[in-house]
């Protein structure tokens, strides 16, 4: 049998507000099957409805520096005054265990985790407009006015950086979106650099094959 390519790790970056999160959830729901997501440690505060394991494994910053000094993250960043981390294990296992797993991290934790493994995809979420991004972040109540700033001019910083991803996503209608996302997930198995074993053990059945009479 040809094996099909094997787990693919991607990170899907996007500014604070464009909908990471939401994708994410949707994407899950829809094809739990399918993805790993991998939960970051950090040390901001929850936010109402947020559960510890969940969205995040929210730490102090003396936990979150003993798991840096014990090499327990792949990459980690800090992030409006907060770090954020993707621990080590969970990526490895799932990986091995052929699943996609999906990052959801700022840009500079992108480019680190991209030079660990160079086939990792990267994609990035925007919202339609400036405009729509503010009023998301103010829409969704979950930050003052004073960071809610800062996240937007660390947006801006960030808009800088695009050009080292793969793909740009539009996050307009969401349901339209969530299905791009998968659907570029799934075509990107099919990219010949990553079924280089199947086709080594195609080419080796077929001299075999031809060698029979
Ligand atoms: N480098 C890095 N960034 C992360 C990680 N986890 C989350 N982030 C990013 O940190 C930023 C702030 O996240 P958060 O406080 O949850 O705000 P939100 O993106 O507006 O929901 C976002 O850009 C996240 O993608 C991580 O493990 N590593
Ligand atoms: N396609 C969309 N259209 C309208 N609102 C959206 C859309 N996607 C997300 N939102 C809303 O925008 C806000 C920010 O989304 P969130 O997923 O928290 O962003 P991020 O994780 O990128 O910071 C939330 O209130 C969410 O409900």
């Amino acid at each position: 049998m040809i094996q099909k390519s094997k787990g693919i790790l991607i990170v899907l970056s996007g500014f604070s507000g464009s909908g990471k999160g939401t994708i994410m959830k949707e994407l899950m729901k829809k094809y739990s099957d399918q993805y790993a997501l991998s939960i970051s440690a950090t040390t901001r505060s929850p936010r109402p409805g947020e559960t510890d394991g969940v969205e995040y494994f929210f730490r102090t910053k003396e936990q979150f520096e003993k798991m840096i000094a014990d090499d327990e993250l792949i990459e980690y960043a800090k992030y409006v005054d907060n770090y954020y981390g993707t621990p080590k294990a969970y990526v490895e296992e799932q990986l091995a265990a052929g699943k996609d797993v999906i990052l959801e991290i700022e840009i500079q934790g992108a480019l680190k985790v991209k030079e660990k493994f160079p086939d990792t995809l990267l994609m990035f979420v925007t919202p339609p407009s400036a405009e729509e991004l503010k009023s998301r972040l103010v829409g969704r109540g979950t930050e003052e006015m004073s960071v809610i700033e800062s996240r937007l001019s660390r947006a801006v910083e960030e808009a800088q950086g695009i050009e080292a991803y793969d793909y740009l996503i539009v996050n307009d209608k969401l349901d339209a979106c969530v299905e791009e996302v998968h659907s570029i997930i799934h075509n990107e198995h099919f990219r010949v650099s990553r079924n280089l074993s199947a086709i080594s053990d195609m080419r080796h059945q077929l001299t075999a094959f031809s060698k029979k009479d």
